[in-house]
């Protein structure tokens, strides 16, 4: 958490302290082979919506980065762990500076693979805003919001309910892909 305060130029203990008092999760994956695997999804493509993710996956592979309109293959290194930057961080913390990915998991056919993720959030009753260093004024430059991270995950369900009633109707074999961006900041 110092190494991304310093690297935003913001006091080196501003989101150590913020996250103290983190609800974090942790969960384990387990991708078992599959006979067709580019007709399926392990994990489909999203961007994680919380803060931080660190994720330490096994040797088989299968974490892919879309990155400059392509999917790249993220090789596992032995006892590396993936930091990726979540929407809570990237739009909500950093105003925008830091980018949240799109990420998936792919299968295959000889190989089950696991992964084991942390998830980094916020408390949900905390207010989730930048710092007021990230928070241009000028004109055009974007405006930064006020949010608690209980209220962004409410409007992610509402959005996530209101999708699954739109697509259950609308998709003739019943599945889908979901894929749920955190709502943008209102601008004022
Ligand atoms: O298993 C993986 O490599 C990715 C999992 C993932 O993106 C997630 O659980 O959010
Ligand atoms: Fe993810």
């Amino acid at each position: 958490m110092e190494l991304l305060a310093i690297g935003l130029g913001v006091d080196r203990m501003l989101y150590r302290e913020f996250f103290e008092d983190a609800v974090s999760i942790m969960r384990t994956n387990l991708y078992p082979t599959c006979q067709e695997p580019n007709r399926s999804h392990g994990t489909g493509p999203h961007c994680d919506p919380n803060a931080l993710t660190i994720l330490h996956q096994d040797l088989v592979g299968g974490l892919d980065l879309f990155v400059d309109n392509k999917w790249h293959k993220v090789r596992p290194i032995p006892g590396a762990l993936v930091i990726n930057i979540g929407d809570v961080f990237a739009n909500a913390l950093s105003n925008g500076i830091y980018r949240s990915c799109l990420h998936r998991a792919v299968v295959n056919s000889h190989k089950e693979r696991r992964s084991l993720v942390f998830f980094m959030c916020p408390r949900a009753d905390k207010l989730v805003k930048p710092a007021k260093e990230l928070v241009r004024t000028s004109e055009g430059a974007q405006e930064s919001f006020w949010i608690s991270h209980g209220q962004i995950c409410l409007n992610s369900l509402k959005t996530i309910t209101e999708l699954m009633k739109l697509l259950s109707k609308t998709s003739p074999t019943g599945s889908f892909l979901l894929i749920i961006p955190i709502p943008n900041p209102p601008n004022n």
